[in-house]
């Protein structure tokens, strides 16, 4: 799996410690698009960059971290095409995939520990989406998005 990590600069910690729990997983090809500095960073910059090749197909999905996990994931969804989802706790992570077929996870690093952080990134990469009814659901999202409309 490939994904695409970025971050503002309240999570550099963070973000190292969940760059190294799916380093040991063996599992991820990781693009960091975020800063790795202490200086002041907007989250929009890594939001957008991170949706932007998540959007493109660039990558399979991505992981955004700011200080709550808002502010990125909003400007995440922007980008039409993305569905990220902020999560404090790994069911909702889990749910977000399976039910709402999210390709983007946020979470906040003044929010959440390093053990949580991990547990939600595992959570909602190892689920996958259940199609069926919830097809239906994500489809009504798009047409949102698509449209600002919904005929129903
Ligand atoms: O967007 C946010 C709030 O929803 C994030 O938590 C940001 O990281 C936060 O606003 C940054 O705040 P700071 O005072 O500039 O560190």
């Amino acid at each position: 799996m490939k994904l695409a990590i970025g971050n503002d600069h309240s999570a550099l910690a963070i973000k190292a410690e969940v760059i190294e729990h799916l380093n040991e997983r063996g599992d991820v090809e990781l693009v960091d698009v975020g800063t790795n500095s202490p200086e002041s960073f907007d989250y929009a910059v890594s939001a957008y960059r991170v949706a932007r090749l998540v959007a493109d197909g660039e990558v399979d999905g991505g992981i955004l971290i700011c200080g709550t996990g808002v502010g990125i994931s909003l400007a995440a969804n922007k980008v039409h095409g993305i569905r990220a989802c902020v999560c404090s706790e790994p069911y909702s992570a889990e749910l977000s995939k399976r039910h709402n077929n999210s390709n983007i996870i946020c979470f906040g690093a003044r929010v959440v520990g390093p053990e949580v952080a991990k547990q939600i990134v595992d959570a909602w990469m190892d689920a996958e989406f259940e199609g069926g009814r919830h097809a239906r659901r994500v489809a009504q999202i798009m047409e949102i998005e698509q449209t600002q409309h919904l005929s129903c």
